[in-house]
């Protein structure tokens, strides 16, 4: 591969690096409006006397602090050495914290039930990234949180408690998270499958694109793919007057050749023939098959007597191709 091309492979690559860390910034800015909403949420409980400023405080500078850590990853470019650099999983559970900080300092079963369903929101994330194994993982998680808001709720206010409630809330919860990860699992493994495609898609067309350039025998351009050059080349001169050379090559006695010695030599001469003078180009002519045993070669930037030495260069005895 010359370095020209490798040069243009990593410059693709870095593009498209820079492209989806864009996107992870723009998924964070969504994920921080939905902070912000439970935030107006906390707000209203603490103007309803329900919990202290204090409560509401810690709730902001928790939500400050995740996604400040999460943007300072993105924008350093450190999240890239992460096995997922979106860190879709870690950004689903962390942001159950705040929540439930505040859900802690509530009396009410019910005002807690707010912040439960709130809790969905971050599980709408994953949907379109996560596996079903993930978001057993994140479930799981979400649960072992859950557990310990509960456990503590146990041992230092029991009073705020109602188990009836509890276990409805639980349970609720625990189905509706089940029935996410069910749909989340199947539209990903979905987008797994239709990015197969695509892959599988684009192969293909690249193949296609080639095809319908490359001459079938010779494996050179083909007398449309001449035509398309030359036509670029007029264009170019045009735009900008300098000078460009067309050699139109013929094969001598090649009836001969394939009388006496049959079409499969008369191929194999063809294909060396285009062997030997694709040798000898440089990176910007193109060269190609017109039609039956004559070959055309586009010489850009290249004036009549320039293409007169290379004419000469690539005049030979057929022996001293094959
Ligand atoms: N083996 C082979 N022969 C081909 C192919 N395409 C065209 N030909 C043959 O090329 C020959 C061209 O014959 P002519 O146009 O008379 O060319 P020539 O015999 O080289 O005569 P001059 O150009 O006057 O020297 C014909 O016999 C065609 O059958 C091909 O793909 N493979």
């Amino acid at each position: 591969m010359s370095d020209s091309e490798n040069a243009q492979i990593t410059g693709s690559t870095s593009d498209a690096v820079n492209r989806e860390q864009k996107l992870r910034l723009r998924r964070l800015a969504m994920s921080f409006a939905s902070y912000m909403v439970t935030f107006s949420i906390v707000v209203y409980c603490w103007v309803q006397g329900m919990i202290s400023l204090r409560v509401a405080g810690e709730f902001l500078v928790f939500s400050l602090l995740i996604n400040g850590t999460v943007w300072y990853l993105i924008h350093t470019g450190r999240n890239l050495k992460f096995r997922d650099p979106s860190m879709t999983s870690v950004q689903m559970i962390v942001s159950l914290l705040p929540a439930l900080w505040v859900m802690a300092f509530l009396d009410a079963g019910q005002a807690r039930a707010v912040f439960l369903l709130i809790a969905i929101v971050p599980m709408l994330y994953g949907i379109l990234a996560l596996t079903t194994r993930q978001f057993v993982v994140v479930g799981l998680w979400f649960f072992a949180f859950y557990g310990v808001l509960h456990l503590g709720l146990w041992l230092y206010r029991p009073e705020v408690l109602n188990s009836e409630l509890e276990i409805l809330q639980t349970v609720a919860f625990a189905l509706v998270m089940a029935e996410i990860t069910v749909i989340g699992g199947f539209i990903s493994s979905l987008r797994g499958k239709l990015r197969q495609r695509n892959l599988e898609l684009g192969e293909a067309m690249e193949q296609i694109r080639e095809l319908v350039n490359v001459d079938a025998l010779t494996g050179v351009y083909n007398r449309r793919r001449l035509f398309e050059v030359i036509s670029e080349e007029c264009n170019r001169y045009s735009r900008m007057p300098g000078s460009f050379s067309i050699c139109l090559m013929d094969i001598d006695h090649f009836k001969a050749v394939n009388d006496t010695y049959g079409h499969q030599a008369g191929d194999a001469i063809l294909q060396a023939v285009a062997r030997s003078v694709t040798e000898g180009l440089r990176a910007i002519d193109c060269f190609g098959r017109y039609g039956g045993e004559e070959f055309l070669l586009v010489l850009p930037q290249t004036p009549l007597e320039g293409a007169r030495i290379r004419r000469c260069m690539q005049r030979k005895p057929m022996a001293a191709i094959m």
